[in-house]
């Protein structure tokens, strides 16, 4: 049952590393010409799947106490067997890295990930010289030890994913890869862009001035030992919790710049009606008495779409919440996931096949089913801090990204900061 409030949400929150930058991380240490460390990385499934992984591949990994990883590089081998759970980054990163393996490579997944987009990943990785049976998980990779690589063309429309998953391995191909997009927008471009900043960071030469064009050089991918951001996206449900109650929270050590869209929360807020201040790396959003409605495109940004989903309930008037066509192939259908369990609480909802219109009005509780997904999840936990009696059936699915979700949770409307 999730948790409800009567007073403003007032407190402080350590957010722990970024999964997008942690699993990135991971993928190039493994590439290096020596040992990284990865300070702070984040710990979750999706994370700890992305190190089994490429531990089953031959790349050494070390836990540290401080809870940092020592990546040390080496030959990557098969056989192997590798479960991308229900993670997106792990199903679309680890392939391409695997196709320059010598030896079998096994792919499986969750029972929902065996339904998430992945054919455009494996159909480039053939074009590229790979020799893989399937067209989604499951699917096997029977490496040679090398891949050619080269120039390939894709429709990215589905998922960023598919791209950075093919620079991010780039470097190891013997010809180094050219990715062209042909298709409508490529959502969460800012991902795509997170990924070519790391692997300049890393010595590895793109070239990215064509837009839907992006070109990683082979060569050698230099040692990285970074202090992992925290995950501005998973901070996001905590600040909610200040906006929606007038309340005040502040996160802990927020980037000044930074690669991750989550950042846009900020715009997201302020737009809304709420207060956002960052002083010396603490963000504090400070709720108005009554938040705004929105009209947005979230295509840049389509990760924030259940939090946000879930703060326009609240607001005075009606959202409109565009372009997110791309999130039907999220962890769940998320337009008709948030659709389903808004209508299920009383709430005017209106989903197209690329948007959300919500227009708030009186909700009651009952069952917000997060369909394994932790934004879902998380999602349905700030609905229920207004909200008496909202059921969310699987909270443990937030260990995907936030293991810690629901002590921290209950740690801020305790009023511990
Ligand atoms: O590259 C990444 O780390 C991610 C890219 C985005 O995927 P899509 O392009 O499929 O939205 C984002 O939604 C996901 O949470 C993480
Ligand atoms: C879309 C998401 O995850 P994934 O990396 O599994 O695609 C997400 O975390 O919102």
């Amino acid at each position: 049952m999730a948790p409800t409030t009567t007073r403003p949400v007032i407190g402080t929150v350590c957010v722990p590393g970024s999964k997008s930058i942690t699993n990135r991380a991971l993928i190039l240490a493994a590439q290096a010409t020596g040992p990284s460390i990865l300070i702070a990385p984040l710990r979750s499934r999706d994370s700890n799947l992305m190190a089994a992984g490429l531990r089953a591949l031959g790349i050494s990994i070390e836990d540290h106490e401080d809870g940092s990883w020592l990546v040390t590089p080496g030959p990557v081998v098969g056989p192997a067997d590798i479960d991308c759970g229900l993670a997106g980054t792990v199903m679309r990163f680890l392939p391409p890295l695997a196709a320059t393996a010598r030896g079998v490579v096994r792919f499986d997944g969750d029972p929902h990930a065996r339904t998430r987009p992945m054919a455009t990943v494996l159909d480039a990785l053939r074009d590229l010289g790979a020799d893989i049976a399937g067209e989604g998980l499951p699917f096997t990779i029977a490496g040679h030890g090398a891949l050619a690589g080269g120039v390939v063309t894709v429709d990215a429309a589905a998922s960023s994913q598919f791209v950075s998953g093919l620079l991010l391995s780039g470097a190891s191909f013997a010809g180094g890869v050219s990715v062209i997009h042909r298709g409508d927008p490529v959502p969460s471009l800012p991902h795509i862009q997170m990924t070519v900043l790391a692997l300049r960071h890393v010595g590895v030469e793109v070239d990215d001035s064509e837009p839907n064009r992006w070109t990683v050089r082979p060569g050698p991918v230099s040692p990285w030992t970074t202090i992992i951001e925290p995950d501005l996206s998973n901070a996001t449900p905590f600040l909610a919790a200040a906006a929606i109650t007038g309340g005040a929270v502040t996160i802990k050590n927020w980037p000044s710049s930074t690669t991750q869209p989550g950042d846009e929360i900020r715009m997201v807020l302020q737009r809304m009606g709420a207060s956002v201040e960052l002083v010396d790396g603490d963000l504090t959003v400070t709720g108005p008495a009554q938040l705004q409605g929105i009209d947005i495109d979230l295509h840049d940004i389509a990760e924030l779409t259940p939090t946000i989903a879930a703060l326009t309930l609240f607001a005075a008037g009606p959202s409109h919440l565009r372009g997110i066509g791309h999130i039907r192939g999220h962890e769940t259908d998320r337009i008709a996931g948030l659709a389903a369990n808004i209508t299920a609480l009383g709430g005017d909802v209106r989903a197209d096949h690329d948007a959300l219109h919500i227009t708030p009005r009186a909700l009651h509780g009952g069952a917000w089913p997060a369909y394994a997904d932790h934004r879902m999840a998380t999602a349905g936990a700030i609905v229920g801090l207004l909200v008496p009696g909202v059921c969310i059936d699987d909270i443990d699915s937030t260990a995907k990204t936030l293991p810690d979700f629901d002590r921290m949770w209950d740690d801020l409307l305790g009023g511990v900061s």
